[in-house]
């Protein structure tokens, strides 16, 4: 059976080493050791997304204030990147495929989301274009995880119930 890895690999282009070079450097100290340029990211990526003009993918986030998303994802990074652990410190395990286990994380989903994600990316100074690149390479892998991961979850939740759930309790 193909791995969530490897359907990510295949569905995003992009191979897992390719990914991960990512963890070749500290990314987070070769931005200056500070939350700021993931601040500044996720603050860039998420007004785009709450202001985007296809609804359907805004509703997505509707359930989340803004500010509360920019500090998930902000955090997040920080600790995925090499940084001090503030996402687990606050949220527990990162877990993501089950975190998005609500959300539609659908191809094209992804596809939106990587579009804003490439956006912000090239809106945001504090970054160098050698991290950027980077990222999005580990960016788009990521978000065909989740997208894999979703699919996955919904598959089980669809499997009939066996015939014994619906028989009535002994008496
Ligand atoms: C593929 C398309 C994606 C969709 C549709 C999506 C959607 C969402 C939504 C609706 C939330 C809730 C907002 C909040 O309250 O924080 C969320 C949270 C989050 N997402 Fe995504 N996401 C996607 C991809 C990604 C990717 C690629 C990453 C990481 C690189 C990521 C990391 C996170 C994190 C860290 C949180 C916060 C979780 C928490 O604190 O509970 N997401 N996402």
């Amino acid at each position: 059976m193909q791995s969530l890895q490897d359907k990510a690999s295949e569905w995003s282009g992009v191979a897992a080493a390719d990914a991960f070079a990512i963890d070749e450097v500290n990314v987070f100290e070769a931005l200056g050791g500070t939350p700021q340029p993931f601040v500044d990211l996720s603050t860039n990526f998420y007004t785009r997304v709450y202001e985007d003009e296809e609804q359907w993918f805004r509703e997505i986030f509707s359930g989340s204030r803004k500010e509360d998303a920019i500090q998930n994802q902000y955090e997040f990074l920080v600790q995925r990147m090499g940084g001090p652990p503030l996402f687990s410190q606050r949220r527990g395990h990162p877990a993501l495929i089950g975190r998005h286990r609500p959300f539609p994380v659908t191809h094209q989903a992804a596809e939106r989301w990587l579009h804003h994600m490439q956006q912000a990316l090239e809106t945001t100074e504090s970054i160098n274009p050698d991290t950027k690149t980077k990222m999005m390479i580990f960016f788009r892998h990521t978000a065909y995880f989740l997208v894999a991961g979703n699919e996955m979850t919904r598959q089980t939740q669809s499997v009939p119930p066996c015939k014994h759930a619906t028989s009535k309790p002994a008496e």
